[in-house]
């Protein structure tokens, strides 16, 4: 202590007092990097500066370390003590708790090679160095060190920037954490975004290519009819997948763009191999008296003066109610995800019960939205939010969680340090849903999005700056299902599994990743809300999510009241016969608009080409765009193209063209358009019987079990190289997605590699010589789902494996030493199934490797640190690789 305080000018003095503790546990964390390469001498030196630090903050605040809140963090009443709650420490020791639940850590690092958690693990800075430091219990860890051979982790676990960096860290559990280790540039939300996004709408390369909500939507208010035009233009040409670039790509360069950019992507989009569909939701999108509209308008009439508003002050050819049932029936939804995973000896489509909507907020919409979302932050920041409302981290730590703003209710993602359980705080209470949600909320259940019976009365808003996360989790049973997360300013993976792995800081490896378009809507019920665990990897940019929820009756904040404008909310008809004059009306008047415009001025017919956001669309009328949720069940067990299931046939569509991808997969290929029957069936049997299954199983399972339980068949056929040598997930485009089952047993040996290879999304279109740190994003108009270039990367079987379809115009180079995650855009996602067993390492591996979607065209030599995303057309639910993340 006294050569410590000899060194109280050291620059670790320069943090502010209460920082330090969290500095400290950090550096403990980085302590494998810090000495790595050193010598005996200097690394005993460096751990006893590290100790000596931890020793002198023991003295100096022997507080007992908190588990963190991720969400809702536990008020404090000194700076110190702040710190402390939000980023929870707990100890790191197995306290028996064995209830499959809530592992909350901070930092954790699973350096061992084998590093899995069977348990509810509460830790913070916790680091198994070890070969085995298995513990299949609630452990509760801050900052410790295990040197076991085995850090296992099988549960629950809510943890901040944990890295399990061994080579198994598998944690099929629940996982709260915070953050991955980011430089919390928190909180940028500089204007300059817009303006750079203005600049760029303008630009006369951008106008035609942004037809994307999210392009309207940056454009500030100024949707100039040559706009919508040029989306028009762009929707009705064959191919053109995406021309829709969202604002959070842009606004990732923070106004660095150049024209070229978006010159590209007007290329790639008027290339015609996928049209888009959503520009009628975008022309749509001016529906200047919709619900969102008006609000808008009773809020700021005298904002955007030539802005969105004046533009749609135009007259409306059809009434408001046509308007909005055009709308309506033109959202997107998809609801035949499947993963299939063995749990339990059973297989189970962990996906169950997901469903994407796309079209439900239009980009100008979604402008409002996000711009309301800054105005809370701001107020949320300035203090004028409730305290329970507003949480913020820490802009100093890497890795803090995001910002998180809570409306009617507190919900507490684990523990506190008061002893409040994970779930609703019904003593402490949070601002009311703002009007502006409450339209949304409205929006969501008139348009069969949510059921009437689920009308939520809560919500969390999730703002992620780059880097952020959402670590695995489950939501809380406070909640019924279904609930749903509407996505913001960027696209992002969200990855499912019932065995979810910490590949690193922020970066999560699953079943499968589902990229989540700007402004679409994910519905969470059945084993996907409850047998599968999800989150969202470090976001490569800005992006926004807002959940709602419902609570349980009896979980309702003491005194809460239910707001009366969300009573008796009455979902639009949905008639899919001749019957409803709306529909009769609808159908023509979109089907005289689709009919003509292509961007090269030839004719078209849309309804034969366009693709839809959630992949291709089918090629039949209005009503396969339109189903509203009650024909989903049926339809997934027949493959038989009927417009009730628009995905099946986008499927088919894909399969037929598997041939045409230039990826190496052939065997997969043909597997795709023949044994889809297999899947369904495979998907039908199991979903009823394996949710059961699944909901005892899948969280705590023991690891002797969960081997078989992940070890899921597969079609032979499909099998993806088992020799991968990928070091990182990657991700496969949504359009590729294909509900064939995954493959069983296939591959030889460690699962937990190909485990964690999984989906990722190929890149697009970025350079791959960038020297930026931070992950890139290709814009969304430049995603196509055009087979990618295969075998052009350096490596063998598996570089063939996941050299997917992508769009050759858009190639990046393989050699490229990308050190960040590239995703793949999700036009070209596929739901393959994942091959299983083709790994070679043992059982618990296997246990934990979850399938992933099969990568797609990134060179298996790849240097990558990070996982890669492929992109949604060309996913599919393969068995994940295994980890790549190799120490
Ligand atoms: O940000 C997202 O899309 C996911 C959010 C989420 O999982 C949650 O709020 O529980
Ligand atoms: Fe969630």
């Amino acid at each position: 202590m006294k050569g410590f305080r000899a060194r109280k000018l050291d620059p670790i003095y320069l943090f502010p007092t209460e920082e330090l503790p969290v500095a400290v546990n950090y550096l403990k964390k980085l302590l494998p990097f810090l000495t790595e390469g050193l010598c005996n001498k200097c690394n005993k030196l460096l751990l006893n500066r590290v100790d000596l630090l931890d020793q002198e903050l023991s003295y100096q605040d022997p507080q007992p370390v908190q588990v963190p809140d991720v969400h809702c963090y536990e008020p404090t009443s000194s700076p110190a003590n702040e710190d402390i709650d939000k980023y929870a420490y707990i100890p790191d020791e197995c306290c028996g708790k064995k209830d499959e639940s809530d592992t909350h850590s901070i930092g954790s690092w699973n350096n061992g090679e084998k590093g899995d958690c069977g348990s509810d693990t509460h830790s913070i800075g916790s680091w198994k160095n070890g070969e085995k430091g298995d513990c299949h219990f609630d452990t509760r860890s801050a900052g410790n060190w295990k040197d076991g051979e085995k850090g296992e982790c099988h549960s629950d676990t809510h943890s901040i920037g944990s890295w399990n960096n061994g080579e198994k860290g598998d944690c099929d559990s629940d996982t709260q954490s915070i953050g991955s280790w980011k430089d919390g540039e928190n909180g940028r939300l500089e204007p300059f975004v817009y303006k750079s996004e203005l600049e760029v709408s303008t630009t006369s390369e951008a106008s035609n290519v942004r037809m994307s909500w999210a392009d309207m939507a940056q454009e500030n208010g100024r949707l100039e009819p040559v706009v919508y035009k040029s989306e028009l233009e762009v929707s009705t040409t064959s191919e053109a997948p995406n021309v829709r670039k969202s604002w959070a790509d842009i606004a990732r360069k923070n106004g660095g763009l150049e024209p070229v950019v978006y010159k590209s992507e007007l290329e790639v989009s008027t290339t015609s191999e996928a049209p888009n569909v959503r520009m009628s939701w975008a022309d749509m999108a001016q529906e200047e008296e919709d619900e969102l509209q008006e609000y808008e308008n009773s809020q700021q009439q005298s904002c955007d003066p030539g802005g969105v508003g004046s533009q749609e002050k135009k007259k409306p050819e059809l009434s408001r109610e046509t308007r909005e049932y055009i709308r309506f029936m033109n959202v997107q939804r998809k609801k035949d995800f499947v993963c299939l995973e063995r749990i339990k000896g059973k297989t189970v489509n962990v996906l169950e019960g997901l469903e994407l909507h796309a079209g439900v907020f239009s980009a100008a919409e979604q402008k409002r939205i996000v711009d309301f979302v800054f105005e809370l932050q701001e107020k949320g920041s300035r203090g004028e939010l409730k305290e329970r409302t507003y949480t913020a981290p820490q802009k100093w730590m890497r890795g803090k969680g995001r910002v998180t703003i809570q409306f009617g209710c507190c919900y507490n993602y684990a523990p506190d340090r008061k002893g409040n359980p994970p779930g609703i705080l019904r003593n402490e209470h949070v601002d009311p849903i703002p009007n502006l949600l409450k339209v949304m909320i409205r929006r969501l259940v008139k348009w069969h999005v949510l059921p009437a019976s689920c009308v939520p009365d809560s919500c969390i808003v999730n703002i992620y700056d780059e880097g952020d996360c959402i670590p695995p989790h489950i939501d809380n049973h406070d909640f019924i299902r279904p609930f749903c997360t509407v996505s913001f300013l960027s696209e992002c993976d969200i990855v499912f599994g019932s065995n979810l792995k910490i590949v690193g800081p922020g970066e999560f490896s699953g079943s499968a990743a589902i990229p989540l378009p700007v402004g679409s809507v994910l519905v969470l019920q059945g084993n996907g809300a409850d047998v599968a665990k999800h989150c969202v990897p470090a976001v490569p940019c800005k992006r926004i999510s807002i959940t709602f929820r419902k609570m349980d009756e009896g979980k309702c904040p003491l005194g809460f009241v239910p707001e009366p404008d969300l009573l008796g909310i009455q979902p639009l008809p949905y008639e899919s016969d001749e019957s409803n004059v709306l529909t009769v009306q609808v159908k023509s008047l979109i089907s005289a608009k689709q009919r003509p415009v292509t961007r090269d001025g030839g004719n078209s017919n849309l309804s034969e080409k366009r693709e839809g956001i959630l992949g291709r669309a089918p090629t039949d009328d209005l009503g396969s765009h339109s189903e509203p949720r009650q024909t989903i069940q049926g339809t997934h067990s027949d493959n038989d193209g009927s417009h009730v299931e628009p995905w099946g046939r986008a499927r088919g569509t894909l399969s037929d063209n598997g041939s045409s991808h230039s990826e190496p997969r052939l065997t997969t290929r043909g597997a795709h358009s023949e044994p889809r029957l297999a899947a369904q069936t495979a998907r039908g049997t199991s979903q009823s019987e394996a949710r059961q299954t699944a909901e005892g199983a899948s969280h705590s399972e023991p690891q002797e079990t969960s081997q078989e339980t992940h070890s899921e068949p597969r079609p032979a056929s499909i099998g993806t190289p088992q020799s991968e040598p990928r070091q990182t997930p990657r991700r496969t485009p949504w359009s590729q997605q294909t509900n064939r089952p995954r493959e069983a047993h296939s591959e030889p040996q460690e699962t937990s590699q190909e485990t964690h290879s999984e989906p990722r999304r190929a890149s697009l279109g970025t350079p791959q010589s960038d020297p930026r740190q931070t992950p890139r994003r290709t814009p969304w108009s430049q995603q196509t789902n055009r087979p990618r270039e295969a075998h052009s990367e350096p490596q063998q079987t598996s570089q063939e494996t996941h050299s997917e379809p992508r769009p050759a115009s858009i190639g990046t180079p393989q050699s490229e030493p990308r050190q960040t995650p590239r995703r793949t855009p999700w036009s070209q996602h596929t739901y393959r199934p994942r091959e299983a067993h083709s790994e070679p390492q043992q059982t618990s591996q296997e246990t934990h490797s979850e399938p992933r979607p099969a990568s797609t065209g990134t060179p298996q030599s790849e240097p990558l640190q990070t996982p890669r995303r492929t992109p949604w057309s060309q996913q599919t639910f393969r068995p994940r690789a295994r980890r790549s993340v190799d120490r």
